[in-house]
């Protein structure tokens, strides 16, 4: 189940990172050598301890970061926009849901989106269609100030979802809410990405979340590589397999 490095992927990866390099301003290594492939269509979680740069990692497959050495190859997330420039497709979501407080539920969910392609490809007629089999339309005219935490974030998903996004991008979305409103989440997300076959990479500091939700997850080590990858974890999320693997990652997770 476990492999000591990121195993071979025999098709074209959706992300690869090669020799990903990252230095602070105060000259600490964040990266020194950082290696890892994502699946086209895989659901890949970044673990990793407090500061060890899984936050970084994803602004830099965002685009809202950079490297000082190394690739970051995205092409096989990349479309071409209305202009024909050929752009990296990817969607983030952040621990805070950010929506725009003087927009309803539903503006903010339609926000960008591509509604028309979303239609091409998922048989959503429009953003009311979308709303609905993703269980927010009863929500769609409340401002976000009348959501609960866990409501917020559920939109938040939405509103990237809804950009029909190659990549999407999940920073420690749920960390913020209660345990039960967590569980609640992690299902619902799971269905979503599922449902879309959106190729997801999810940042948490959460065990139990990594192994509800993830098909592969990366260990991100404090010296700065991603050192453990364990595939198949779909394979392993029920009874005694899942407390072997909740045992084995949290003993990587300590050493
Ligand atoms: N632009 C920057 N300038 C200075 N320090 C930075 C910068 N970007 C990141 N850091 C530092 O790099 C380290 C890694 O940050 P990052 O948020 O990526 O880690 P993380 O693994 O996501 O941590 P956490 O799990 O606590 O969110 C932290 O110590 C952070 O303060």
């Amino acid at each position: 189940m476990s492999a000591p490095v990121t195993p071979p992927v025999t098709v074209a990866p959706a992300v690869r990172i090669d020799g990903a390099r990252r230095t602070l301003p105060d000259g600490r290594p964040l990266f020194a050598d950082l290696d890892l492939e994502v699946r086209e269509g895989a659901f890949f979680v970044l673990l990793g301890p407090s500061g060890s740069g899984k936050s970084t990692l994803l602004r830099v497959l965002a685009g809202l970061d950079q490297l000082d050495d190394g690739t970051v190859d995205l092409a096989a997330v990349s479309e071409a926009d209305g202009a024909g420039r050929v752009r990296p497709s990817v969607a983030m979501v952040f621990q805070d849901p950010l929506l725009y407080p003087w927009l309803t539920v539903r503006e903010n969910v339609a926000l960008g989106s591509r509604f028309r392609s979303t239609r091409e490809r998922h048989g959503h007629s429009d953003l009311q269609e979308m709303l609905e089999h993703f269980r927010l339309d009863h929500l769609a005219d409340a401002y976000p100030d009348e959501l609960s935490g866990g409501q917020a974030q559920r939109v938040a998903v939405m509103r990237a979802v809804g950009v029909r996004p190659r990549l999407l991008l999940l920073d420690e979305p749920f960390s913020a809410l209660d345990p039960a409103t967590r569980a609640d989440l992690q299902q619902w997300l799971a269905g979503v990405v599922a449902e879309l076959g959106t190729t997801t990479i999810l940042v948490t500091h959460d065990v139990d979340e990594a192994i509800t939700l993830g098909g592969r997850i990366g260990l991100l080590s404090g010296s700065g590589v991603v050192d453990r990858v364990w595939t198949d974890v779909d394979r392993a999320r029920e009874g005694s397999a899942r407390t072997a693997l909740r045992t084995e990652i949290l003993s990587e997770y300590r050493r």
